[in-house]
């Protein structure tokens, strides 16, 4: 549960049938059956049929095979109490990682998706993000993303909100009260923004300030400020560079967008004709860091990729975003392949999705489309999307040391994907073995066959 600084308390939903699904499990947790994980961009994702995973106090302490069962258990102290054995078609997976999601566009989401971007912030995001201003209203949506986003089996969000401080805030309680792993940053925007949604410099950067201190003060691992200019477009350099040294000194993350659109890049351009591109105006302002990440990069050059690897900075990549809102197909294998950390991320509600599992797919369709025109040397298989949506996402966060896969301790942020049970759209036939499991999951399943989530070992969601 929650700090004590927490104001707000889970609802029940449905789903959350389990009598001790708040409550951290006590003693060791073994799970046996087939799991699968990615170690690396470039290793094949492994599928251990056979596989043992133990958690204590939410860290991994066991990843093992059954056969070994016997000795594990003299070595870890753990009797068949202790035991959960997955079902038939069942499979444990570590939990999804959206690394790019706006919170208070989720009323939006699936609507509004006719204009491209800089007409679609005017027309229908500028207006919903000022309704924030209303802590109560943040309450209610901010309730039902986190909830949403849960039951989609993300373990871990990186969350833009609205420049408001005490809604932010709201965010920031309904994350630690749902037991979700979060970054969570208010939005700063001082000029070129319409008049009733807009702060000055000072605003933006003393909320920022008090923002940041408030979050850091909860001590709560689990939930982090991040440092969220909204873009150029809407940023004095005033603002950026002050951003940038907040950042600096609480040595936290920072969240923006780069090269989403073309018109967006030519403006950014006649706004900041000082540098010498879209990347170098973060770059100059000290926004690119080890723990920076830009959303998008659809139209990145080779000159400013080249910047981002300097600052190991890494990339969201929101793949049905920029479909909807006619941003263009990004290039994601070439850009990871270029060296540089990449995740996915939902973009709601540029992006009509808050499910992860369904960006991946998106990433799937978009290198196809690419690696079709030329413009991608091979398509992207699923099990590369795997990656992005999992240790991809921990790594663009700099918080592969902590998530993204099973690895002795790691903190267990896992789901239990399940095939067979009633609710389930996926039809198995004869045969099929664990790789055809996984592959059918990533390519057809969806929250009902998410039947468990795990953050730090704590059951948050249960069928
Ligand atoms: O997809 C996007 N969503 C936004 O809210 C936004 N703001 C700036 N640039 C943006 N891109």
């Amino acid at each position: 549960m929650g700090s004590a600084a927490s104001r707000v308390s889970p609802n029940k939903p449905k789903y959350k049938t389990s009598k001790n699904a708040d409550k951290p499990a006590r003693g060791i947790q073994v799970f046996i059956g087939p799991y699968i994980h990615s170690l690396s961009w470039t290793e094949p994702l492994v599928v251990q049929p056979n596989g043992v995973i133990g958690v204590k106090d939410g860290k991994i302490v066991i990843v093992d095979t059954a056969e070994n069962l016997d000795t594990l258990k003299a070595s870890h102290s753990f009797g068949d109490s202790d035991i959960i054995k997955l079902q038939e078609g069942e499979f444990l997976m570590p939990g999804l990682i959206d690394t790019h999601i706006h919170a208070p566009q989720y009323p939006n989401v699936g609507i509004g998706l006719d204009l491209p971007l800089l007409e679609w912030l005017d027309k229908y995001t500028f207006p919903l993000e000022a309704k924030y201003k209303d802590p109560k209203f943040a309450e209610l949506v901010y309730r039902k993303v986190v909830e949403k986003t849960i039951n989609n089996g993300t373990t871990t969000a990186s969350y833009f909100t609205t420049i408001h401080t005490s809604s932010s805030e709201v965010m920031a309680d309904m994350v630690e009260a749902y037991g979700q792993r979060a970054l969570v940053g208010k939005v700063c925007m001082d000029c070129y923004s319409p008049d009733y949604y807009v702060e000055t410099t000072e605003e933006s950067l003393s909320g920022t300030t008090e923002f940041v201190k408030k979050i850091l003060d909860r001590k709560n691992p689990l939930v982090l400020p991040t440092i969220t200019p909204r873009f150029a477009l809407t940023c004095s350099e005033d603002l950026l560079k002050g951003l940038g040294a907040i950042a600096k000194e609480h040595d936290v993350h920072i969240q923006t967008h780069l090269d989403e659109s073309i018109p967006e890049i030519e403006r950014a351009m006649e706004l900041f004709p000082q540098y010498k591109n879209y990347a170098d105006i973060y770059g100059g302002t000290g926004l690119l860091s080890s723990k920076a990440i830009m959303a998008h990069c659809v139209h990145i050059t080779d000159e400013e990729l080249e910047i981002l690897k300097e600052n190991n900075t890494s990339i969201s990549h929101c793949p049905t975003s920029n479909n909807s809102l006619l941003s263009g197909h990004c290039p994601v294998k070439k850009l990871r392949n270029a060296g540089v950390k990449v995740g996915l991320g939902t973009d709601v509600a540029g992006g009509y999705t808050p499910s992860i599992l369904e960006e991946m797919r998106h990433a799937i369709m978009t290198a196809k489309t690419l690696s079709i025109e030329g413009r991608e040397s091979e398509p992207l298989t699923f099990r590369e999307a795997l990656y992005l949506a999992t240790l991809g996402g921990a790594e663009a966060l700099a918080m592969e040391q902590e998530i993204g896969n099973f690895q002795v301790g790691k903190s267990f942020d896992a789901l239990v994907i399940g095939l067979e049970h009633e609710l389930s759209p996926i039809d198995l036939f004869p045969e099929s073995d664990i790789n055809v499991l996984v592959e059918k999951f990533i390519m057809l399943g969806d929250d009902r066959n998410i039947v468990k989530v795990f953050v730090n070992g704590q059951l948050v969601k249960s069928y």
